[in-house]
Protein backbone atom coordinates (compact mmCIF):
# COMPACT_ATOMS: atom_id res chain seq x y z
CA UNK A 1 0.00 0.00 0.00
CA UNK A 2 1.44 3.22 -1.41
CA UNK A 3 1.85 5.58 2.05
CA UNK A 4 0.09 9.36 1.65
CA UNK A 5 1.77 11.99 3.70
CA UNK A 6 -0.54 13.71 5.70
CA UNK A 7 -0.07 17.07 3.85
CA UNK A 8 -1.32 14.90 0.35
CA UNK A 9 -4.49 14.42 2.35
CA UNK A 10 -5.06 18.10 3.62
CA UNK A 11 -3.77 20.34 1.36
CA UNK A 12 -6.70 20.81 -1.18
CA UNK A 13 -10.13 22.27 -1.55
CA UNK A 14 -10.33 24.21 1.75
CA UNK A 15 -13.47 25.59 2.27
CA UNK A 16 -15.76 22.99 0.15
CA UNK A 17 -18.30 25.41 -0.78
CA UNK A 18 -20.15 24.89 2.39
CA UNK A 19 -21.57 28.29 3.81
CA UNK A 20 -21.59 27.53 7.51
CA UNK A 21 -18.18 25.88 7.54
CA UNK A 22 -16.95 29.19 9.03
CA UNK A 23 -17.94 28.15 12.15
CA UNK A 24 -15.22 25.62 12.55
CA UNK A 25 -11.79 25.65 13.47
CA UNK A 26 -9.60 26.81 10.81
CA UNK A 27 -7.67 23.70 11.10
CA UNK A 28 -10.35 21.34 11.15
CA UNK A 29 -12.43 22.92 8.26
CA UNK A 30 -9.05 22.23 5.50
CA UNK A 31 -8.68 18.87 6.94
CA UNK A 32 -9.44 15.23 5.93
CA UNK A 33 -7.80 13.71 8.64
CA UNK A 34 -6.48 9.92 8.38
CA UNK A 35 -7.96 8.32 11.15
CA UNK A 36 -4.78 5.79 12.28
CA UNK A 37 -4.50 2.31 13.49
CA UNK A 38 -7.39 1.52 11.50
CA UNK A 39 -5.81 -1.35 8.49
CA UNK A 40 -6.20 -4.66 8.46
CA UNK A 41 -4.11 -5.33 5.89
CA UNK A 42 -2.53 -8.35 6.22
CA UNK A 43 1.56 -9.11 6.21
CA UNK A 44 1.19 -12.48 5.15
CA UNK A 45 0.93 -13.03 1.28
CA UNK A 46 -0.44 -16.29 1.24
CA UNK A 47 -3.15 -14.98 3.12
CA UNK A 48 -3.80 -12.13 1.09
CA UNK A 49 -4.10 -14.02 -2.06
CA UNK A 50 -6.38 -16.15 -0.24
CA UNK A 51 -8.90 -13.35 1.34
CA UNK A 52 -8.42 -11.23 -1.66
CA UNK A 53 -10.50 -13.95 -3.40
CA UNK A 54 -13.35 -13.27 -1.03
CA UNK A 55 -13.09 -10.01 0.80
CA UNK A 56 -13.14 -6.27 -0.44
CA UNK A 57 -10.42 -4.16 0.27
CA UNK A 58 -12.15 -1.32 1.28
CA UNK A 59 -11.54 2.75 1.89
CA UNK A 60 -13.92 4.21 4.70
CA UNK A 61 -14.69 7.80 5.07
CA UNK A 62 -17.02 9.72 7.39
CA UNK A 63 -18.35 13.48 7.93
CA UNK A 64 -17.12 14.41 11.56
CA UNK A 65 -20.72 16.88 12.03
CA UNK A 66 -20.64 17.36 15.48
CA UNK A 67 -18.70 15.46 18.89
CA UNK A 68 -15.22 15.42 19.32
CA UNK A 69 -12.33 14.22 17.79
CA UNK A 70 -12.27 11.06 20.08
CA UNK A 71 -16.24 10.54 19.22
CA UNK A 72 -15.32 10.70 15.18
CA UNK A 73 -12.59 8.88 15.74
CA UNK A 74 -14.17 5.98 17.94
CA UNK A 75 -17.36 6.33 15.05
CA UNK A 76 -14.88 5.52 12.43
CA UNK A 77 -13.00 2.64 14.30
CA UNK A 78 -16.77 1.28 15.01
CA UNK A 79 -17.14 1.10 10.98
CA UNK A 80 -14.12 -0.47 10.69
CA UNK A 81 -14.79 -2.83 13.07
CA UNK A 82 -18.00 -3.46 11.22
CA UNK A 83 -16.30 -3.82 7.81
CA UNK A 84 -14.12 -6.31 9.34
CA UNK A 85 -16.87 -8.14 10.38
CA UNK A 86 -18.87 -8.28 6.85
CA UNK A 87 -15.40 -9.32 5.51
CA UNK A 88 -13.39 -6.61 4.07
CA UNK A 89 -10.06 -5.69 4.74
CA UNK A 90 -9.77 -1.95 5.57
CA UNK A 91 -7.30 0.07 3.88
CA UNK A 92 -7.94 3.71 5.05
CA UNK A 93 -9.91 5.69 6.93
CA UNK A 94 -10.95 8.66 6.55
CA UNK A 95 -12.73 11.85 8.07
CA UNK A 96 -13.92 15.45 6.70
CA UNK A 97 -14.88 18.07 9.49
CA UNK A 98 -18.05 19.60 7.68
CA UNK A 99 -21.15 20.69 9.57
CA UNK A 100 -23.21 18.28 7.22
CA UNK A 101 -22.77 15.88 4.83
CA UNK A 102 -22.83 17.25 1.05
CA UNK A 103 -25.90 17.09 -0.25
CA UNK A 104 -24.68 15.45 -3.72
CA UNK A 105 -21.56 13.96 -2.62
CA UNK A 106 -21.93 13.05 0.94
CA UNK A 107 -18.11 14.56 1.48
CA UNK A 108 -17.05 17.91 -0.17
CA UNK A 109 -16.37 17.84 -4.00
CA UNK A 110 -12.58 18.58 -3.48
CA UNK A 111 -12.67 15.88 -1.04
CA UNK A 112 -14.22 13.48 -3.72
CA UNK A 113 -11.09 13.99 -5.65
CA UNK A 114 -8.61 13.36 -2.97
CA UNK A 115 -11.16 10.02 -2.08
CA UNK A 116 -10.20 9.04 -5.43
CA UNK A 117 -6.46 9.42 -5.15
CA UNK A 118 -6.45 7.02 -2.23
CA UNK A 119 -9.03 4.84 -3.50
CA UNK A 120 -6.60 4.49 -6.78
CA UNK A 121 -3.11 4.28 -4.44
CA UNK A 122 -4.59 1.80 -2.08
CA UNK A 123 -6.18 -0.63 -5.12
CA UNK A 124 -9.55 -0.35 -2.93
CA UNK A 125 -12.14 -1.75 -4.67
CA UNK A 126 -14.69 -0.33 -2.23
CA UNK A 127 -15.83 2.72 -0.29
CA UNK A 128 -17.79 2.70 2.80
CA UNK A 129 -19.61 6.36 4.30
CA UNK A 130 -19.99 6.10 7.59
CA UNK A 131 -23.72 7.14 7.19
CA UNK A 132 -27.04 6.66 5.51
CA UNK A 133 -26.13 8.22 2.42
CA UNK A 134 -29.74 8.83 -0.44
CA UNK A 135 -29.34 7.40 -3.28
CA UNK A 136 -28.55 10.31 -4.98
CA UNK A 137 -25.58 11.02 -2.93
CA UNK A 138 -24.27 6.66 -3.15
CA UNK A 139 -25.24 7.38 -7.05
CA UNK A 140 -22.75 10.65 -7.54
CA UNK A 141 -20.45 9.77 -5.40
CA UNK A 142 -20.08 6.12 -6.70
CA UNK A 143 -19.80 7.75 -10.49
CA UNK A 144 -16.86 9.98 -9.26
CA UNK A 145 -14.70 7.48 -7.10
CA UNK A 146 -15.38 4.62 -9.60
CA UNK A 147 -15.70 2.02 -7.28
CA UNK A 148 -18.59 0.36 -5.67
CA UNK A 149 -19.54 2.78 -2.77
CA UNK A 150 -22.36 1.44 0.04
CA UNK A 151 -23.20 3.10 3.80
CA UNK A 152 -22.94 2.11 6.86
CA UNK A 153 -26.98 0.97 6.77
CA UNK A 154 -25.95 -1.26 4.03
CA UNK A 155 -23.08 -3.06 5.79
CA UNK A 156 -24.96 -3.34 8.92
CA UNK A 157 -27.41 -5.17 6.67
CA UNK A 158 -24.72 -7.07 5.08
CA UNK A 159 -23.84 -8.54 8.26
CA UNK A 160 -27.20 -8.88 9.96
CA UNK A 161 -27.53 -11.27 6.66
CA UNK A 162 -24.34 -13.22 6.68
CA UNK A 163 -25.32 -13.83 10.76
CA UNK A 164 -29.24 -14.35 10.45
CA UNK A 165 -29.35 -18.47 11.39
CA UNK A 166 -33.09 -19.38 12.29
CA UNK A 167 -36.05 -18.80 9.88
CA UNK A 168 -37.21 -15.96 11.23
CA UNK A 169 -34.03 -13.99 11.56
CA UNK A 170 -33.63 -14.79 7.58
CA UNK A 171 -36.90 -13.43 6.69
CA UNK A 172 -36.57 -10.62 9.26
CA UNK A 173 -32.84 -9.91 7.87
CA UNK A 174 -34.06 -9.88 3.81
CA UNK A 175 -37.12 -7.71 4.85
CA UNK A 176 -34.77 -4.80 6.07
CA UNK A 177 -32.52 -5.46 2.96
CA UNK A 178 -35.41 -5.14 0.94
CA UNK A 179 -36.82 -1.97 2.86
CA UNK A 180 -33.22 -0.62 1.89
CA UNK A 181 -33.05 -1.62 -1.86
CA UNK A 182 -36.32 -0.30 -2.69
CA UNK A 183 -36.05 3.69 -2.76
CA UNK A 184 -32.72 2.99 -4.75
CA UNK A 185 -33.85 0.48 -7.32
CA UNK A 186 -33.82 3.29 -9.88
CA UNK A 187 -30.12 4.51 -10.87
CA UNK A 188 -27.89 3.61 -7.75
CA UNK A 189 -25.59 0.86 -8.94
CA UNK A 190 -25.98 1.86 -12.57
CA UNK A 191 -22.46 3.41 -13.02
CA UNK A 192 -21.30 0.06 -11.71
CA UNK A 193 -22.19 -3.64 -13.29
CA UNK A 194 -22.73 -5.33 -9.82
CA UNK A 195 -24.00 -8.30 -12.37
CA UNK A 196 -22.67 -11.95 -12.34
CA UNK A 197 -22.16 -12.51 -8.23
CA UNK A 198 -24.98 -14.76 -8.01
CA UNK A 199 -26.65 -12.97 -4.88
CA UNK A 200 -23.45 -12.02 -3.95
CA UNK A 201 -22.21 -8.73 -4.24
CA UNK A 202 -19.95 -8.73 -1.84
CA UNK A 203 -20.16 -6.48 0.95
CA UNK A 204 -22.98 -4.66 1.46
CA UNK A 205 -25.14 -6.84 -1.35
CA UNK A 206 -25.43 -10.09 0.28
CA UNK A 207 -28.70 -12.15 0.64
CA UNK A 208 -31.40 -10.89 -1.31
CA UNK A 209 -28.69 -8.63 -3.29
CA UNK A 210 -28.06 -8.89 -7.01
CA UNK A 211 -30.62 -11.28 -8.63
CA UNK A 212 -33.59 -9.01 -7.27
CA UNK A 213 -32.24 -6.00 -7.69
CA UNK A 214 -32.84 -6.71 -11.56
CA UNK A 215 -36.59 -7.71 -10.88
CA UNK A 216 -38.94 -4.76 -11.05
CA UNK A 217 -40.58 -2.78 -8.06
CA UNK A 218 -44.07 -4.94 -8.16
CA UNK A 219 -41.95 -8.36 -6.94
CA UNK A 220 -40.31 -7.06 -4.48
CA UNK A 221 -43.14 -5.01 -3.15
CA UNK A 222 -44.88 -8.55 -2.93
CA UNK A 223 -42.12 -10.48 -1.88
CA UNK A 224 -42.47 -7.65 0.86
CA UNK A 225 -45.79 -8.31 2.12
CA UNK A 226 -45.20 -12.18 1.76
CA UNK A 227 -42.11 -11.66 4.16
CA UNK A 228 -44.72 -9.33 6.62
CA UNK A 229 -47.09 -12.47 6.36
CA UNK A 230 -44.29 -14.65 7.37
CA UNK A 231 -43.11 -12.62 10.08
CA UNK A 232 -46.19 -11.75 11.62
CA UNK A 233 -46.76 -15.97 11.82
CA UNK A 234 -44.24 -16.83 13.43
CA UNK A 235 -44.82 -13.65 15.82
CA UNK A 236 -47.55 -15.32 16.76
CA UNK A 237 -46.07 -19.08 16.99
CA UNK A 238 -43.42 -16.91 19.87
CA UNK A 239 -46.40 -14.77 21.38
CA UNK A 240 -47.75 -17.94 22.55
CA UNK A 241 -45.06 -19.62 24.18
CA UNK A 242 -44.47 -16.02 25.58
CA UNK A 243 -48.34 -15.86 26.59
CA UNK A 244 -47.88 -19.55 27.95
CA UNK A 245 -45.15 -17.97 30.16
CA UNK A 246 -47.08 -15.07 30.98
CA UNK A 247 -49.87 -17.27 32.35
CA UNK A 248 -47.92 -18.99 34.42
CA UNK A 249 -46.45 -15.55 35.27
CA UNK A 250 -42.82 -17.04 35.17
CA UNK A 251 -40.95 -13.39 35.34
CA UNK A 252 -38.89 -12.41 32.81
CA UNK A 253 -35.68 -10.96 32.54
CA UNK A 254 -34.39 -9.66 29.23
CA UNK A 255 -30.89 -9.10 28.21
CA UNK A 256 -30.04 -5.93 26.16
CA UNK A 257 -27.18 -3.43 25.54
CA UNK A 258 -24.62 -2.74 22.59
CA UNK A 259 -23.34 -5.37 20.12
CA UNK A 260 -20.29 -6.89 21.96
CA UNK A 261 -21.14 -5.75 25.60
CA UNK A 262 -21.59 -9.53 26.37
CA UNK A 263 -24.89 -10.43 26.77
CA UNK A 264 -24.52 -14.21 25.25
CA UNK A 265 -21.51 -14.45 28.02
CA UNK A 266 -23.67 -12.86 30.87
CA UNK A 267 -26.64 -15.75 29.61
CA UNK A 268 -23.60 -18.31 29.65
CA UNK A 269 -22.57 -17.46 33.19
CA UNK A 270 -25.96 -17.01 34.94
CA UNK A 271 -27.29 -20.11 33.42
CA UNK A 272 -25.02 -22.20 31.39
CA UNK A 273 -26.76 -21.81 28.20
CA UNK A 274 -23.78 -22.61 25.71
CA UNK A 275 -25.00 -19.75 23.31
CA UNK A 276 -22.67 -18.81 20.92
CA UNK A 277 -19.92 -16.16 22.24
CA UNK A 278 -17.89 -14.51 19.29
CA UNK A 279 -15.44 -11.11 19.19
CA UNK A 280 -17.92 -9.97 16.38
CA UNK A 281 -20.14 -7.98 15.87
CA UNK A 282 -24.01 -8.86 16.08
CA UNK A 283 -22.92 -11.99 16.98
CA UNK A 284 -26.72 -12.72 17.92
CA UNK A 285 -29.76 -12.43 16.16
CA UNK A 286 -31.95 -14.82 17.17
CA UNK A 287 -33.27 -14.34 21.28
CA UNK A 288 -32.57 -17.34 23.42
CA UNK A 289 -34.61 -18.03 26.10
CA UNK A 290 -33.50 -19.87 29.24
CA UNK A 291 -34.82 -20.73 32.60
CA UNK A 292 -32.99 -19.96 35.57
CA UNK A 293 -33.80 -20.27 39.46
CA UNK A 294 -33.06 -18.05 42.32
CA UNK A 295 -31.62 -19.08 45.44
CA UNK A 296 -34.84 -19.43 47.31
CA UNK A 297 -35.97 -21.79 44.14
CA UNK A 298 -38.20 -19.66 42.32
CA UNK A 299 -37.87 -19.92 38.29
CA UNK A 300 -37.39 -17.10 36.14
CA UNK A 301 -36.79 -16.93 32.15
CA UNK A 302 -33.67 -14.83 30.83
CA UNK A 303 -33.41 -13.90 27.02
CA UNK A 304 -30.36 -12.55 25.28
CA UNK A 305 -31.17 -10.72 21.99
CA UNK A 306 -29.73 -9.39 19.45
CA UNK A 307 -27.48 -6.04 20.30
CA UNK A 308 -27.87 -2.29 18.92
CA UNK A 309 -25.48 0.11 17.85
CA UNK A 310 -25.39 3.86 17.02
CA UNK A 311 -28.49 4.33 14.53
CA UNK A 312 -29.63 1.00 14.47
CA UNK A 313 -30.40 1.43 10.31
CA UNK A 314 -34.52 2.58 11.21
CA UNK A 315 -35.09 -0.80 8.45
CA UNK A 316 -33.55 -3.16 10.93
CA UNK A 317 -35.37 -1.63 13.71
CA UNK A 318 -38.37 -2.03 12.51
CA UNK A 319 -38.27 -6.05 11.21
CA UNK A 320 -36.54 -6.75 14.38
CA UNK A 321 -39.81 -5.35 15.91
CA UNK A 322 -41.57 -8.24 16.98
CA UNK A 323 -38.16 -9.27 18.52
CA UNK A 324 -37.32 -6.73 20.16
CA UNK A 325 -41.01 -5.82 21.42
CA UNK A 326 -40.16 -9.33 23.75
CA UNK A 327 -37.50 -7.73 25.43
CA UNK A 328 -39.55 -4.47 25.81
CA UNK A 329 -42.16 -6.33 27.80
CA UNK A 330 -40.03 -8.39 30.25
CA UNK A 331 -39.94 -7.69 33.81
CA UNK A 332 -37.14 -6.09 34.21
CA UNK A 333 -34.31 -5.35 31.87
CA UNK A 334 -30.74 -6.04 31.92
CA UNK A 335 -28.75 -3.78 30.43
CA UNK A 336 -25.10 -5.17 29.70
CA UNK A 337 -22.28 -2.43 29.42
CA UNK A 338 -18.76 -3.03 27.85
CA UNK A 339 -16.68 -1.17 30.73
CA UNK A 340 -13.62 -1.58 28.98
CA UNK A 341 -14.65 0.62 25.92
CA UNK A 342 -13.71 3.75 25.59
CA UNK A 343 -17.48 5.73 26.31
CA UNK A 344 -19.24 2.90 28.02
CA UNK A 345 -22.09 6.49 27.90
CA UNK A 346 -22.21 6.66 24.11
CA UNK A 347 -23.23 2.83 24.69
CA UNK A 348 -25.69 3.45 27.19
CA UNK A 349 -27.18 6.15 25.03
CA UNK A 350 -27.48 4.21 21.65
CA UNK A 351 -29.30 1.43 23.78
CA UNK A 352 -31.96 3.36 25.15
CA UNK A 353 -32.58 5.44 21.78
CA UNK A 354 -33.25 1.52 20.25
CA UNK A 355 -35.55 0.78 23.14
CA UNK A 356 -37.14 4.33 23.47
CA UNK A 357 -38.03 3.39 19.34
CA UNK A 358 -39.27 0.31 20.02
CA UNK A 359 -42.04 1.88 22.47
CA UNK A 360 -42.46 4.77 21.38
CA UNK A 361 -45.84 3.66 19.85
CA UNK A 362 -47.05 1.58 22.45
CA UNK A 363 -48.38 3.36 25.84
CA UNK A 364 -46.71 1.18 28.46
CA UNK A 365 -43.60 2.39 29.86
CA UNK A 366 -40.62 -0.07 29.48
CA UNK A 367 -39.19 -1.89 32.51
CA UNK A 368 -37.21 -1.27 34.81
CA UNK A 369 -33.49 -1.30 34.45
CA UNK A 370 -30.85 -2.51 35.66
CA UNK A 371 -27.59 -1.71 34.40
CA UNK A 372 -24.34 -4.06 34.16
CA UNK A 373 -21.17 -2.84 33.58
CA UNK A 374 -19.35 -5.81 31.90
CA UNK A 375 -15.54 -6.92 31.44
CA UNK A 376 -14.51 -5.56 34.50
CA UNK A 377 -11.54 -7.41 34.21
CA UNK A 378 -10.26 -5.57 31.16
CA UNK A 379 -11.52 -2.20 32.29
CA UNK A 380 -8.81 -0.15 34.39
CA UNK A 381 -9.44 0.43 37.69
CA UNK A 382 -10.25 4.47 37.29
CA UNK A 383 -12.81 4.03 34.45
CA UNK A 384 -14.40 1.69 36.73
CA UNK A 385 -14.54 3.90 39.30
CA UNK A 386 -16.03 6.63 37.42
CA UNK A 387 -18.87 4.24 36.09
CA UNK A 388 -20.04 4.19 39.31
CA UNK A 389 -19.84 7.24 39.92
CA UNK A 390 -22.05 7.99 37.07
CA UNK A 391 -24.32 4.75 36.80
CA UNK A 392 -24.92 5.17 40.62
CA UNK A 393 -27.15 1.49 41.09
CA UNK A 394 -24.85 -0.14 38.43
CA UNK A 395 -23.11 -3.01 38.98
CA UNK A 396 -20.06 -3.98 38.33
CA UNK A 397 -19.03 -7.72 36.98
CA UNK A 398 -17.20 -9.92 34.62
CA UNK A 399 -19.04 -12.24 33.00
CA UNK A 400 -15.67 -14.15 31.53
CA UNK A 401 -14.13 -14.51 35.25
CA UNK A 402 -17.21 -14.30 37.31
CA UNK A 403 -16.42 -11.66 39.40
CA UNK A 404 -19.43 -9.78 40.19
CA UNK A 405 -21.84 -12.48 39.44
CA UNK A 406 -23.55 -13.67 42.14
CA UNK A 407 -23.74 -10.05 43.38
CA UNK A 408 -25.65 -9.51 39.96
CA UNK A 409 -27.97 -12.97 40.57
CA UNK A 410 -29.12 -11.66 44.17
CA UNK A 411 -29.60 -8.05 42.73
CA UNK A 412 -32.01 -10.18 39.83
CA UNK A 413 -33.29 -11.69 42.71
CA UNK A 414 -34.68 -8.67 44.54
CA UNK A 415 -35.89 -6.90 41.08
CA UNK A 416 -38.23 -9.92 40.29
CA UNK A 417 -41.73 -9.09 40.81
CA UNK A 418 -42.60 -11.34 43.97
CA UNK A 419 -45.36 -13.15 44.26
CA UNK A 420 -48.50 -11.37 46.08
CA UNK A 421 -50.51 -13.67 47.72
CA UNK A 422 -48.68 -14.69 51.53
CA UNK A 423 -50.13 -18.10 52.70
CA UNK A 424 -49.67 -20.15 55.77
CA UNK A 425 -50.26 -24.09 54.99
CA UNK A 426 -49.63 -27.24 56.69
CA UNK A 427 -49.31 -29.77 53.62
CA UNK A 428 -49.83 -33.87 54.23
CA UNK A 429 -47.30 -35.52 53.14
CA UNK A 430 -49.16 -37.36 50.82
CA UNK A 431 -48.93 -34.04 48.62
CA UNK A 432 -45.37 -33.78 48.06
CA UNK A 433 -46.07 -32.26 44.63
CA UNK A 434 -47.96 -29.20 46.22
CA UNK A 435 -44.42 -28.71 48.07
CA UNK A 436 -42.40 -28.78 45.26
CA UNK A 437 -44.73 -26.50 43.18
CA UNK A 438 -44.77 -23.22 46.04
CA UNK A 439 -40.84 -24.12 45.61
CA UNK A 440 -40.39 -23.95 42.38
CA UNK A 441 -43.45 -21.00 41.58
CA UNK A 442 -43.51 -19.19 44.73
CA UNK A 443 -40.82 -18.01 47.41
CA UNK A 444 -40.56 -19.84 50.80
CA UNK A 445 -40.74 -17.59 53.94
CA UNK A 446 -40.59 -20.49 56.29
CA UNK A 447 -40.59 -24.05 56.40
CA UNK A 448 -40.88 -26.46 58.62
CA UNK A 449 -41.55 -30.62 58.98
CA UNK A 450 -44.34 -31.45 61.32
CA UNK A 451 -45.45 -34.95 62.45
CA UNK A 452 -48.97 -34.26 59.85
CA UNK A 453 -47.60 -32.61 57.05
CA UNK A 454 -44.94 -29.57 55.82
CA UNK A 455 -45.95 -26.43 57.61
CA UNK A 456 -44.99 -23.77 54.93
CA UNK A 457 -45.24 -19.68 55.02
CA UNK A 458 -44.58 -18.63 51.28
CA UNK A 459 -45.53 -16.04 48.86
CA UNK A 460 -47.35 -17.61 46.00
CA UNK A 461 -49.73 -16.39 43.11
CA UNK A 462 -53.71 -16.15 43.57
CA UNK A 463 -53.80 -19.52 41.89
CA UNK A 464 -51.58 -21.31 43.70
CA UNK A 465 -52.73 -19.83 46.89
CA UNK A 466 -56.59 -21.16 45.74
CA UNK A 467 -54.85 -24.67 45.06
CA UNK A 468 -53.25 -24.54 48.60
CA UNK A 469 -56.62 -23.25 50.07
CA UNK A 470 -57.60 -26.37 51.79
CA UNK A 471 -54.18 -26.33 53.77
CA UNK A 472 -54.23 -23.65 55.01
CA UNK A 473 -53.94 -22.79 59.28
CA UNK A 474 -54.55 -19.90 61.13
CA UNK A 475 -51.45 -17.78 60.33
CA UNK A 476 -52.53 -17.39 56.67
CA UNK A 477 -52.94 -13.78 55.60
CA UNK A 478 -53.99 -12.55 52.17
N1 LIG B 1 -12.37 -9.45 28.95
C1 LIG B 1 -13.64 -9.82 28.89
N2 LIG B 1 -14.20 -10.15 27.72
C2 LIG B 1 -15.49 -10.52 27.70
C3 LIG B 1 -16.29 -10.55 28.88
N3 LIG B 1 -17.54 -10.94 28.53
C4 LIG B 1 -17.52 -11.14 27.20
N4 LIG B 1 -16.28 -10.90 26.69
C5 LIG B 1 -15.85 -11.04 25.29
O1 LIG B 1 -16.55 -10.07 24.51
C6 LIG B 1 -16.85 -10.61 23.22
C7 LIG B 1 -18.32 -10.52 22.95
O2 LIG B 1 -19.03 -11.35 23.83
P1 LIG B 1 -20.51 -11.84 23.51
O3 LIG B 1 -21.03 -12.49 24.75
O4 LIG B 1 -20.58 -12.59 22.24
O5 LIG B 1 -21.20 -10.42 23.32
P2 LIG B 1 -22.70 -10.09 22.87
O6 LIG B 1 -23.10 -8.88 23.63
O7 LIG B 1 -23.56 -11.29 22.98
O8 LIG B 1 -22.42 -9.71 21.35
P3 LIG B 1 -23.43 -9.74 20.08
O9 LIG B 1 -24.29 -10.93 20.19
O10 LIG B 1 -22.47 -9.79 18.94
O11 LIG B 1 -24.18 -8.44 20.13
C8 LIG B 1 -16.33 -12.05 23.24
O12 LIG B 1 -15.05 -12.06 22.66
C9 LIG B 1 -16.27 -12.37 24.71
O13 LIG B 1 -15.30 -13.36 24.99
C10 LIG B 1 -15.67 -10.19 30.12
O14 LIG B 1 -16.25 -10.18 31.19
N5 LIG B 1 -14.36 -9.83 30.05
MG1 LIG C 1 -24.53 -12.31 21.59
Amino acid sequence: MTELTHDELTNTDMLDGDPSIGELELEDRASLRRVAGLSTELADVTEVEYRQLRLERVVLVGVWTEGTPAQSEASLAELARLAETAGSEVLEGLVQRRMRPDPATYIGSGKVRELRDIVVATGADTVICDGELSPSQLRQLEEKVKVKVIDRTALILDIFAQHARSKEGKAQVELAQLQYLIPRLRGWGAALSRQGSGGNGGVGLRGPGETKLETDRRRINKRVSKLRREIAAMDTIRETKRGRRVANEVPSVAIVGYTNAGKSSLLNALTGAGVLVEDALFATLDPTTRRAATADGRTYTLTDTVGFVRHLPHQLVDAFRSTLEEAANADLLVHVVDGSDPAPEDQVNAVREVLNEITRRRTDPLPPELLVINKADAADELALARLRHVMPGSIQISARTGTGVRELVETITDRLPRPEVVVEVVIPYARGELVSKTHADGEILEEEHLPDGTRLRARVRPELAAALQQFVTDGSRA
